[in-house]
């Protein structure tokens, strides 16, 4: 039968439809489908979590395998590495006479190009092999962002994923950029609330199809979440606060209203409770888990922050949330009702280790605290815990409950106590590392204590720190000061919980760690050398000095059968004052990054530092007692959080030397902010002309006293 026109009309419409429906199916399938994320690696070498394959690449912030900061590669090894020498250096940076002392990036590679982030949130893309620029990206963060920072200008790198660079900066924001151009794509607002004193130094991390970001600010008063952005729309997907906020209104979750319960009824909320998650992170893809270091409180006393007692949840906790939701799956707080900054926002490594006799996947961290603690992953349980370096605010971890046993000279409401270890912890932000073949951690331990005392006043004030507490070095000469900051890198067996072996003391403090198959271990130190150490052993097998310190972790990364080694130098970040020993004494602290290989060249060592010519003293200042008295407390809350008391050499500007000029524009620096595109901010929110004068007259009061033999003006 003839079919006619209609049937065969009908049955072209038939094929359309089918045809028509099925590309509607396979662009939705396309467009709906979870995205697939390339580290830039083939995917038949997503070697990032399978420690059996070779990654030539350094594609995630925590190192190729499990967050371990362990390469594979080996051609640079014990016997190979003592011919090291400079592959290329870079010292580009946008900084343009803006405070850059901390130079803290761990670089990525991926696909023979090197993408860094620098002081003041600035991020470089290179051609890993030859260090020339492709691009560079400047957030333009505004200067007086300062004022919301503890630690320094500092950035600890990009994320990197489909073709995307991420970045956080100083004041908040997440930039994405296009990793061929480094154009700027997205700019998206992280923070709740910008008259909060929020910054971000941490990198981003990728976790699936989101990346992740939280923030620091908890010595200023805030409140600390992480938030995750889908990688392709930049839709914000979850936010997981890790305090409970303000108790007139209803808690965001269910975990914070358990939190609550852990906080007294008259906490001071109104200052945020703290709990930033200023840098570490580890995503963990066959479990879909994050896990977040959760940081100290706001203010540091817990009897200050949380009158009535508690635990304060999810202070100076791990936690563990579902990547995809960002519901917490478990939690362990390593140091509950922290009162001394000892933050677990260290790193963490992933590892399957044999624990009595069981295979774990556990999770490891060593956070300020000065425990090192073995948590099983999956579920939290707390497999060991031990001190990894002098611990006095707990004895012990008791198994039974997960508890610290405390010591009651920690608590310093009562009395001034000094405890270990200090506010920069046993061990800070300085990453440690893993090594699969030796199976030892290597922790970039800090030997120092403090001594801790009460503040009386805890007045909330914007963009102000607000800790509650002092905290100092012991003076030199008592029993205390004995053996203090010193910078020990400590091999450490995760499995029996113990040193396996210490390195010589170096000079406060050393910078993060690598390691590699070459049964290496390479750290950089503040006395401006770059060791690579036998990682069985602990034997020194090549020492290059470089004349600059170095608190970044080096990475390694392969092109054409070259193994590189790339450390970022630059002294600086938390640290309060350059101790004796300390490169940045010397010689120029030079923001650059340096990369090394087999038989490459020499080292560029920096200028040697000509100290400053000592300014004549202006005439002592007629004012009374209180005035000096308030400039002192003016100076200890708002300028010694960079400008070291007396002039302690730090790399910021030295106030008791100031230049005449310097005194004559003191209030157009101070209270206007001439100085504020270098970091300096300005203070005209919060300070008068009489207070400047009071801060002024303090100053050189102060300088008449230490400078008694100074010359005198006429
Ligand atoms: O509680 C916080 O929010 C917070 C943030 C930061 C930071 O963002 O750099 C540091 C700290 N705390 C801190 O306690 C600390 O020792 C520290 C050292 C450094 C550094 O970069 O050297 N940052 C920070
Ligand atoms: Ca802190």
């Amino acid at each position: 039968m003839k079919r006619s026109f209609y049937t065969r009309f009908n049955c072209f419409r038939t094929i359309a439809v089918i045809v028509f429906l099925s590309l509607l199916a396979v662009s939705a399938f396309i467009l709906l489908r979870p995205h697939p994320v390339q580290y830039g690696i083939p995917t038949s070498e997503k070697s990032y979590l399978s420690p059996d394959q070779n990654s030539a690449d350094w594609p995630l912030h925590d190192g190729p395998f499990n967050s371990t900061r362990y390469s594979r590669l080996d051609t640079l090894n014990t016997e190979s590495i003592t011919d090291l020498g400079l592959a290329w250096a870079f010292g580009d940076y946008l900084i343009r006479g803006r405070v850059a002392r901390g130079n803290e990036t761990t670089p990525l590679v991926i696909n023979d190009i090197m993408y860094i982030s620098g002081p003041w949130s600035t991020v470089y893309a290179l051609n890993a092999k030859t260090g020339s620029l492709i691009w560079d990206y400047d957030p333009n963060v505004d200067g007086n962002w300062m004022r919301n920072t503890c630690c320094d200008a500092v950035n600890r790198g990009v994320a990197f994923a489909n073709g995307k660079v991420f970045i956080g900066t100083l004041d908040g924001y997440l930039d994405t950029l296009d990793a061929a151009t480094g154009k700027l794509i997205r700019r998206t607002d992280t923070l709740i609330d910008r008259t909060r004193a929020y910054s971000i130094t941490g990198a981003p991390r990728i976790a699936g199809n989101l990346v992740v970001i939280g923030n620091g600010g908890a010595e200023m008063g805030v409140r600390g979440y992480v938030t995750a952005y889908d990688i392709e729309t930049g839709k914000q997907a979850w936010r997981f606060y890790t305090v409970p906020g303000d108790p007139a209104k209803p808690d965001e979750n269910p975990e914070l209203a358990a939190a609550r319960k852990t906080w007294a009824t008259n906490s001071r909320w109104d200052i945020g409770g703290g709990g930033t998650v200023w840098d570490s992170m580890t995503y963990d893809p066959d479990l879909n888990l994050l896990y977040i270091g959760v940081g100290n409180g706001s203010p540091w006393p817990v009897w200050l922050r949380s009158p009535g007692g508690g635990d304060n949840l999810y202070l100076s906790s791990i936690v563990a949330l579902d990547a995809s939701t960002g519901r917490m799956k478990w939690h362990y707080q390593t140091t509950p009702a922290d009162s001394w900054d000892y933050t677990a926002t260290q790193n963490m490594i992933l590892a399957d280790l044999d624990i009595n006799g069981r295979a774990r996947k556990v999770i490891m961290q060593a956070p300020k605290n000065g425990f090192f603690y073995i948590l099983d992953r999956e579920t939290g349980e707390l497999l060991s815990a031990e001190k990894y370096t002098h611990v006095t605010w707990a004895d012990k971890i008791d198994m039974a409950t997960g508890r610290p046993v405390m010591n009651p000279t920690a608590n310093y409401s009562q009395t001034s106590q000094t405890i270990w270890p200090s506010t920069a912890g046993g061990h800070n932000w300085q990453p440690m590392a893993y090594s699969l073949d030796t199976k030892l951690v290597y922790i970039p331990v800090l030997e120092l204590p403090m001594t801790f005392s009460q503040e009386k006043q805890l007045t909330y004030q914007a963009a102000t720190a607000l800790v509650g507490a002092q905290a100092s070095p012991p003076r030199p000469g008592t029993p205390a000061a004995e053996g203090v900051f010193q910078s020990i890198l400590t091999a450490w067996d995760p499995v029996a919980q113990k040193a396996v072996w210490k390195s010589e003391p170096r000079p406060w403090w050393s910078g993060g760690v690598l390691t590699t198959s070459g049964n290496l271990v390479i750290q950089g130190t503040a006395d401006g050398y770059l060791i690579a150490r036998n990682a069985q052993t602990g034997k020194i097998i090549k020492e290059i000095f470089l004349g600059v310190g170095i608190i970044a972790a080096p990475i390694t990364y392969e092109i054409d059968g070259i193994q590189y080694l790339a450390v970022a130098t630059g002294f600086g970040g938390g640290i309060k004052r350059y101790l004796p020993g300390v490169a940045a004494l010397e010689y120029e602290n030079k923001t650059q990054l340096l990369v090394f290989k087999l038989a490459g060249g020499d080292i560029p060592i920096p200028p040697r530092l000509v100290p400053d010519a000592i300014q004549p003293l202006p005439p002592m200042p007629k004012v009374t007692t209180e005035t000096l008295t308030k400039g002192r407390d003016l100076f200890m809350l708002n300028c010694g959080k960079c400008h070291a008391f007396r002039g302690a050499e730090n790399g910021y500007p030295n106030l008791w030397n100031m230049a005449p000029h310097t005194l004559e524009a003191f209030d157009e620096i101070v209270l206007n902010g001439a100085y504020a595109y270098s970091g300096m901010p300005q203070f005209n929110d919060i300070m008068s002309a009489a207070d400047t004068a009071a801060l002024r007259a303090f100053i050189i009061n102060d300088q008449h006293s230490v400078h008694q033999s100074a010359p005198q003006p006429h």
